[in-house]
């Protein structure tokens, strides 16, 4: 389930160094599983609450303040560790598996309340990026972690 250490050159070569059909698509080799998709993940707790006559407490603001918890329920995990490495080689199993709980957590409630306010998470995430890219050009912000705001042309924020 976690991630798979792969020594890849493509992920330590410059970007301009690299064509588009090498551009690596994760991080150290790692990938999530196919499915479910998010709409499957938001059928199935849609149908877990109907199950449990819960659709009843599960209004926007209630959502939002579950997610808001299960946050802070990560953030638990993280606290005292200092910084952390990518992969979490120094975690115990029991640790990691309790994030991957906590994480499944957060992403339950987000798909939920996203249902809730009939938000289309994967087109709006698609979206997003695109208005992301737009906003940090690669070529202007390469290697540097500024806001768009720090920048001498900052481009303009319509999110
Ligand atoms: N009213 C509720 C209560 C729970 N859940 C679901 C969504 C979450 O995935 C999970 C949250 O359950 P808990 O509130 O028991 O929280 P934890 O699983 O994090 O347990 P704990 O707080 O003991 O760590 O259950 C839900 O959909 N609606």
């Amino acid at each position: 389930m976690m991630a798979q250490q792969v020594n890849s050159p493509l992920l330590k070569r410059p970007r301009a160094d690299r064509g588009a059909e090498e551009e690596p698509d994760s991080s150290e080799g790692f990938t999530f599983s196919q499915e479910p998709t998010l709409d499957q993940i938001r059928a199935m707790q849609n149908q877990f609450a109907r199950e449990r006559d819960w659709d009843q407490f599960h209004s926007p603001r209630n959502l939002l303040l579950a997610m808001v918890g299960e946050v802070g329920e990560v953030a638990e995990l993280f606290q005292w560790r200092g910084e952390v490495k990518e992969g979490l080689p120094d975690w115990s199993e029991k640790d990691k598996k309790h994030l991957s709980q906590e994480l499944s957590d957060v992403l339950i409630y987000l798909v939920r309340l996203a249902e809730k306010c009939q938000v289309d998470l994967p087109a709006a995430t698609v979206e997003k990026i695109k208005l992301n890219k737009q906003k940090y050009p690669a070529h202007q912000v390469y290697g540097s972690s500024k806001k768009y705001t720090e920048y001498a042309t900052p481009e303009k924020n319509s999110s």
